[in-house]
């Protein structure tokens, strides 16, 4: 299983749900940045699961080990190689599952690709518990790109069918979404956040769970990062994301909403702001031709409902060759998306990262 990406970064992660330990490899981050841990720290935890009623229940402290790279919280341009050890493994809870794939989980593809000795304990490899490492790679892009003007932040535009309020594309207020970033359910308006936790609390008593939907925004980049034709802004964002478990689309801007307007309503219109070109909309997303225009970078990225639910379901017995009903046991997400928007976050930082180490030498 490959589990890489990046060019002047490059990241890989490793590890599964319920083995000894997790953990990453960051090659090309750049030499005598400070590392702020407890930055780092409060990052993680917005990810780390078992810290609320509407979280799955495995509780996990997710405190990273640095194995190298890091020398008193300094980047010493090495490869940063570190380790989260799993403490809270119910193996158990997956016995059954190696016979009866649970409905929509990777547990029957993994098992069609790399056969029945593949560990998908907890989802091994494939778990959403991949996606720690990810947010302490994430994490350190997020303040190196900090350093540089560069803000990125995210918040729940939408919970099963519950909008949050929408942002303003093009000048975003970036510090109503810092503000928000801790609470348990990422969105503007407090209204919604009730409504939200009435809905999922609702669906874990029923045994089910529901989807959602991402915005994160990137303010600060300049105009120009990015190439053609598939080596754009959008293509590197979009491996990227589809590699965090439970992603089913990513779209910019105006997104999908766009294919049912007008050019006329939709196009962004070029003014002056000083000597600076800029738009007086941003249904680009900030993104033309694969390239940022220098506009807040906006991105929406959709997430299926947890697969793993509790109500009974129909599957198969693999070694028996027929059909059979599925109850499941472990502890999963209600809603995998409120989780989710960190993991998000750090994705888009390691993407920006890159592109920006092309152009910016002391990000080498
Ligand atoms: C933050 C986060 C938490 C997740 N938690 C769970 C979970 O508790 N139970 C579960 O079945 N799936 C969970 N998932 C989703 C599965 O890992 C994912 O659906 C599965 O690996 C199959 O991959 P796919 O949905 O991309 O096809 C989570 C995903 C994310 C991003
Ligand atoms: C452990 C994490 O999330 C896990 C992601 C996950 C899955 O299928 O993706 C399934 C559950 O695993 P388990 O049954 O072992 O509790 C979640 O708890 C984490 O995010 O750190």
């Amino acid at each position: 299983m490959s589990s890489n990406f990046g060019k002047t970064i490059q990241v890989s992660t490793f590890g599964a749900s319920h083995g000894y330990a997790i953990g990453g490899v960051v090659d090309g981050l750049p030499c005598g940045y400070h590392i702020n841990r407890d930055e780092l720290q409060a990052f993680l935890r917005r990810r780390a699961p078992g810290q609320n009623q509407f979280q799955t229940q495995r509780k996990e402290s997710d405190v990273p080990e640095f194995l190298s790279g890091l020398v008193d919280d300094m980047l010493s341009g090495s490869p940063l190689a570190f380790m989260i050890r799993n403490t809270s493994q119910h193996s158990g809870d997956y016995n059954n599952l190696r016979d009866i794939p649970r409905p929509s989980h990777a547990d029957f593809t993994a098992r069609m690709r790399y056969g029945d000795k593949v560990d998908m304990r907890g989802g091994g490899h494939f778990s959403a518990r991949l996606t720690a490492p990810l947010c302490v790679a994430g994490g350190i892009a997020l303040q190196l790109l900090a350093r540089k003007g560069i803000r990125i932040h995210g918040h729940l535009k939408q919970v099963g069918t519950i909008q949050d309020a929408p942002i303003d594309m093009v000048k975003p207020n970036m510090d109503a979404l810092a503000d928000i970033a801790t609470e348990p359910i990422a969105m503007l308006d407090a209204s919604k956040r009730q409504a939200v936790e009435s809905l999922v609390l609702k669906l874990k008593g029923e045994g089910d769970s529901t989807g959602g939907i991402i915005e994160v925004i990137a303010t600060g980049l300049p105009a120009g990062l990015g190439n053609p034709n598939f080596d754009g802004i959008e293509n590197r964002l979009a491996r990227v994301i589809f590699g965090v478990p439970a992603i089913k689309g990513v779209s910019f801007g105006g997104g999908f909403n766009m294919c049912s307007a007008l050019g006329s309503e939709m196009n962004d219109a070029f003014t002056m702001n000083g000597h600076t070109v800029t738009t007086t909309t941003n249904n680009s997303g900030g993104i033309q031709g694969g390239i940022t225009n220098g506009l807040p970078l906006v991105m929406q990225v959709g997430i299926k409902p947890t697969p793993s639910i509790y109500k009974e379901q129909h599957s198969v017995s693999l070694s028996k060759e027929e059909d059979t009903l599925l109850t499941i046991k472990g502890r999963h997400d209600p809603c995998v998306a409120l989780r989710a928007v960190p993991v998000i976050e750090a994705v888009t930082a390691l993407v920006l990262l890159d592109f920006l180490g092309d152009i910016d030498h002391e990000l080498r």
